[in-house]
């Protein structure tokens, strides 16, 4: 025991998300695991991106942020300007400026965070997103430094890079991510990261398990092997939460959760799009037409994708017009949020049935994991592929809409058709059945002796030797 724990604390991980909600978190919930574990963990963003993680973490209490040390990387200032709904794409292209200030300026703090830690420590172990590869080559810089990358999106997107044909074997469609992204992105993406190689570093941390992609693992496994590099299938990186969660609990409960306890088991459907999509004026309409018609119970988060710096939102929904009438007519049966939702313990609540989602892998993972199967209504970028998997090879799932129409209206009366097919039909009950059985699946996998938690193990006795 004295000697592991020697071995641990002249070990340093140091996170580097990439600024964006879906990797903050990803990124946090991991290093709060490491943490937990014994491991010395320093997280990395610029402040306001900290600040946005441990605001609005879910599943860990506030005094387990102390287990962490954060570190600003001080960036330049940029634009933070409103996404634009009617843009023809519905890519956000209006993070550019902040990812543009964040890869241009990121470096050089984060380089002077790891001299210093190279300096005291035995083994400096960073853990960086795909987009952020100079943190890749601020640790291979280092005597004492090593690289792992977490892959915050589905596995079988590397498989489908290493070679699709096998995913079209299988009967998939796989179209990549490029063609569900803006053209300028991806020129951008090319010049920030010019490596195409599934790992720069010593290998892959994937939020994901066996039970959702373990033949996909496999394969990924099989194409880092020759290069003596691993993959950790570690996920969910998501805390479970039981069906039931505690009342009295430290930090204040959101009042939607107090609804759902007086709401029948199974009973909710739960509309929410991430932080990155806006949803057009007229859709939105259509959308609470769709859910006033079907008559079943909802939640629906009603939010534009976050600015690059959330601080600097307004905090006045667009919807107010709307939201007067739609609350009044559906009052009793759905409630509107228009702020952060606590989504994962409403995808934990035993009276949620369903999610309707755009399918981001966090969206993904944390309904399967609470055994909800989601009606998939994917965006951009990875989020097609996520509803492919979601609904033909998991089988968890109905499709809302193809990624192809994402340029046109979606009417009621086809939203409201699948949300029917979903809660009331007995495709529905086969579909929330399977996607129940999954659930168990993967909430084992993080149990002891689960597949994920033998995993995150290896990993640590990895970077600890
Ligand atoms: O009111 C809200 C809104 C969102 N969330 C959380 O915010 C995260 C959203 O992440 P995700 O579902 O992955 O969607 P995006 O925000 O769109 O995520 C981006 O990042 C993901 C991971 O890289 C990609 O898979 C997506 O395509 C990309 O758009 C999830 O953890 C949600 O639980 C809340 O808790 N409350």
């Amino acid at each position: 025991m004295g000697s592991e724990h020697h071995a641990m604390g002249s070990v340093a991980v140091v996170a580097v998300p990439f600024p964006a909600q879906g990797h903050l978190n990803q990124l946090l919930h991991l290093s709060l695991q490491l943490a937990s574990r014994g491991v010395d963990v320093h997280y990395a963003a610029p402040a306001p991106h900290i600040r946005q993680a441990r605001a609005r973490v879910h599943g860990w209490d506030q005094e387990a942020l102390r287990s962490i040390q954060f570190h600003d990387l001080d960036i330049s200032s940029y634009d933070s300007p409103p996404p634009d709904p009617t843009a023809e794409s519905p890519f956000p292209s209006h993070i550019m400026p902040l990812t543009e200030a964040y890869i241009t300026g990121a470096r050089a703090p984060l380089a002077a965070l790891l001299d210093e830690l190279s300096g005291s420590r035995r083994r400096v172990v960073v853990v960086h997103d795909r987009i952020n590869s100079f943190a890749h080559e601020e640790a291979a810089r280092l005597p004492n430094g090593e690289a792992f990358r977490l892959h915050c999106l589905a596995v079988s997107l590397l498989v489908g890079q290493i070679d699709a044909k096998l995913l079209r074997e299988k009967g998939l469609v796989f179209t990549g991510v490029e063609r569900h992204a803006t053209k300028e992105f991806m020129e951008w993406a090319r010049r920030a990261r010019p490596s195409r190689q599934i790992s720069p570093g010593a290998g892959v941390l994937a939020n994901t398990c066996r039970a959702l992609e373990g033949e996909f693992v496999d394969v990924v496994a099989g194409n880092l092997a020759p290069d003596g590099k691993k993959i950790f299938a570690i996920g969910p990186l998501n805390p479970v939460l039981p069906a039931s969660a505690p009342k009295h609990c430290k930090q204040q409960r959101h009042e939607c959760l107090d609804w759902l306890d007086n709401q029948p088991p199974a009973s909710v459907l739960y509309v929410s799009f991430g932080t990155t999509s806006s949803l057009r004026e007229e859709q939105i309409q259509e959308l609470a037409a769709a859910l006033r018609g079907s008559k079943q119970r909802f939640i629906w988060v009603l939010r534009d994708a976050d600015r690059g710096d959330i601080f600097a939102e307004a905090g006045e929904s667009r919807h107010g017009k709307l939201l007067a009438e739609f609350t009044k007519d559906t009052e009793g049966t759905g409630l509107v949020i228009t702020g952060w939702a606590p989504q994962l313990e409403i995808l934990a609540h035993g009276a949620t049935a369903a999610f309707m989602s755009h399918c981001g892998w966090n969206s993904t993972v944390e309904s399967l994991s609470h055994g909800k199967p989601i009606l998939a209504w994917p965006m951009h970028c990875d989020q097609p592929w996520d509803a492919e998997l979601v609904c033909n090879y998991l089988k968890a799932g109905i499709l809302v809409r193809p990624w192809e129409k994402h340029n046109e209206v979606i009417a009621a009366s086809a939203i409201q058709e699948v949300i029917e097919e979903a809660m009331l039909s007995d495709r529905g009950i086969a579909v929330r059945q399977r996607a129940k059985a999954l659930g168990d699946a993967v909430r084992a996998s993080v149990a002891d002796d689960g597949s994920s938690r033998k995993d995150l193990d290896d990993f640590i006795a990895y970077i600890t030797r």
